[in-house]
């Protein structure tokens, strides 16, 4: 990534301190959804990491995953899985539980919506301590699914993340890490 496209990318992203909980830094991608040159830069630059490396889907978590997640499934010609929270998903599911920066959830994927043939790719706006993807990584391997990679338009560095997907052997990657938080 060039020096200009970190800096179009960062102009777009809002910071909303103490939301939603006191000490929280939140990271808002709303700004880029909304602005053309820079929600098509983010899947293009996405899309051309990852292009060559085999994968038949890509699964993104709601909701946020579900923004860049589909964009850029269909940007690459590949299949999209949603990760859902409970109740959302109609057909037999797996579910996992897991804890976030703030609070605690659990996520559900559909028992046929991955097979062992599967090479996926996970996509999220943001890795903060790693719960919602390590969650996610684990519903994906239940269903037989290979999956190595993690990508993300923003990392916290200092929350640990990384090194807990990393543990479970998935590589990560991030457009733009935010450290101090
Ligand atoms: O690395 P973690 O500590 O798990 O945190 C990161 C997750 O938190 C946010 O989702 P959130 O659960 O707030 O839900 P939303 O996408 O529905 O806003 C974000 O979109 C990531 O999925
Ligand atoms: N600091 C943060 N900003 C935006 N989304 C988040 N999800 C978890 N932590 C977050």
């Amino acid at each position: 990534m060039t020096e200009t496209e970190i800096n179009t990318l960062k102009s777009a992203i809002h910071t909303i301190p103490d939301y939603p909980k006191v000490g929280i830094m939140f990271r808002d991608v709303t700004g880029i959804l909304d602005d053309a040159d820079a929600f098509k830069l983010t899947i293009d630059i996405l899309a051309d990491k990852f292009k060559d490396g085999g994968y038949t889907k890509i699964v993104g978590t709601e909701a946020r995953g579900f923004l860049f997640g589909a964009p850029l499934a269909l940007a690459m010609g590949l299949g999209f899985v949603p990760v859902r929270k409970p109740g959302k998903l109609p057909r037999a599911t797996y579910m996992q539980d897991y804890q976030l920066e703030y609070g605690h959830d659990t996520l559900e994927i559909h028992q046929d919506a991955l097979t062992e043939l599967d090479n996926v790719l996970i996509v999220d706006d943001l890795l903060a301590t790693g719960g919602t993807i390590e969650a996610t990584t684990k519903l994906i391997r239940r269903l037989g699914a290979k999956v190595t990679d993690a990508a993300f338009v923003i990392s916290l560095p200092d929350l640990g993340g990384e090194k807990k997907l990393e543990d479970m052997d998935l590589s990560v990657f991030s457009l733009l890490q935010y450290a101090g938080d």
